[in-house]
């Protein structure tokens, strides 16, 4: 539990460099791990959820060495893994769950996989299903959440399969078994997904093919050992981003940020709502980089559609925090997907809000969130709890920026999970 003050007096100034991207982070491991050779990876996230990742390949026999955010690979290839001595732990993490459960599916022995309360609760069927199509093996609980058990097997096939939901871990996982399948394995996606694991592989040496919301994969080579460099995470950088387009007298810069167009949705959707955001590229052979400049600036609420979510699925919590200021209202639909993230994020973000005398309703797939409601307690603290959810967490920090009254901060220790110094770093631009 922490007690936050209100409003930082002369907003928040400076620059701010937030720590790696999740997502590669883990992907990183994954493909150092599996590859040949050593993999060098730089400004690696040392957040909960990667390392359950990387414990995990630990217990697979990978050795991987970590001073700080440098991580040094010797990896095994994919044929040489030793059989687990206990249970393959997710943690809080569903990247590590899903994409584990494609690249371990044709080993020679049986796995166990167990994770916490929270992502023992998320569905896991959306995986098991085109992975059981190719031949994999894994048991799941009846209502196909974790525990489970990854069974030993020595063939899966390609196969044709159409996205049912947009989810890059659902592609990534099918991905990662499709490139040990015998014959080719094609992907149909409606709407693009982060596209990490794409491009990671191509970077290791394999082949991929993506053409019009098609991917194709065949069984690959020898991979290579890499360096790869993590950009900084949008996801982590969106929570300064809100913050210093709607503190009052701010202007801070977030360094060396990936901006990759499946991800950087966040930036389009406030640059939507009217905000001005000054990207400056900055060159790289590797994932697209840039440094972001956010001042304080009025927003005004704007439509979000399905074709608007998966690029910035992890970022709508921190998005109806800006559209609570915003001129109008801002109407989100097609993102159901959000109930089945580390908490149902639309009940949360609603009741956490709420709480601050903002003006939203849930829906079953979305939000609408009435602007202009100036944040307050009228208690002495306002109580805001995370249930868990890191990202939950950080919006709840940041909503404490603008409130009249001090915030209480509950459960603020799930920022673990994908950034363990926010507050800190939050801190840090506070004048
Ligand atoms: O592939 C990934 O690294 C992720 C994909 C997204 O999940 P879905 O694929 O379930 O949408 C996202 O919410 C998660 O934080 C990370
Ligand atoms: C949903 C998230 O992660 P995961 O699915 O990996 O638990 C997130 O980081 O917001």
């Amino acid at each position: 539990m922490i007690k936050l003050a209100h409003a930082p007096k002369k907003g928040l100034h400076g620059k701010i460099s937030v720590p790696g991207d999740k997502s590669i982070s883990h992907r990183a491991l994954m493909f150092g791990a599996i590859a040949t050779g050593v993999t060098e990876i730089e400004n690696f996230l040392t957040s909960d959820d990667v390392l359950h990742t990387m414990a995990i390949f630990q217990a697979l026999g990978v050795s991987i060495e970590q001073t700080g955010t440098h991580v040094r690979v010797v990896g095994k290839g994919i044929t040489n893994f030793t059989a687990p001595k206990t249970a393959l732990d997710m943690g809080n993490s569903g990247t590590s769950t899903r994409l584990l459960m494609g690249l371990l599916s044709r080993q020679p022995f049986d796995m166990s996989i167990i994770g916490d309360s929270s992502l023992s609760k998320r569905p896991m069927r959306r995986v098991l299903t085109p992975l059981e199509q190719m031949g994999a093996k894994i048991n799941l609980s009846t209502e196909g959440t974790l525990p489970g058990i990854i069974q030993a097997n020595n063939q899966l096939n390609g196969m044709v399969y159409e996205m049912p939901v947009a989810s890059a871990q659902v592609k990534s996982a099918i991905l990662l078994a499709g490139m040990q399948a015998e014959g080719e394995t094609t992907i149909i996606e409606k709407l693009p997904s982060r596209d990490h694991t794409e491009r990671m592989l191509q970077q290791f040496g394999g082949k991929i093919s993506t053409k019009n919301g098609m991917i194709t994969i065949s069984k690959q080579g020898v991979l290579k050992g890499q360096h790869v460099l993590v950009p900084s995470d949008i996801s982590s950088a969106a929570f300064f981003i809100v913050a210093g387009l709607i503190t009052p007298n701010s202007e801070i810069t977030i360094e060396k940020v990936g901006i990759n167009p499946t991800r950087d949705g966040v930036l389009k959707l406030l640059k939507r709502m009217g905000a001005e955001i000054a990207i400056a590229k900055i060159p790289t052979s590797g994932e697209p980089l840039a440094d972001i400049t956010v001042r304080t600036q009025a927003l005004h609420g704007i439509h979000i559609t399905a074709a608007d979510i998966p690029s910035a699925v992890d970022e709508l919590p921190i998005i109806a925090l800006a559209a609570t200021q915003a001129v109008g209202d801002t109407i989100i639909t097609g993102a159901e997907e959000l109930r089945v993230k580390e908490t149902d994020r639309i009940a949360t973000v609603v009741s956490e809000l709420s709480k601050l005398g903002a003006s939203i309703e849930a829906r079953p797939d979305g939000m609408i969130i009435h602007g202009q409601t100036p944040l307050a307690t009228s208690q002495d603290s306002t109580v805001l709890e995370s249930f868990g959810d890191h990202r939950i967490a950080m919006m709840n920090a940041v909503a404490a920026l603008i409130t009249k009254g001090d915030v209480t901060l509950v459960g603020e220790e799930a920022m673990r999970v994908s950034y363990p110094k926010f507050l800190s770093d939050l801190a840090k631009v506070m004048q």
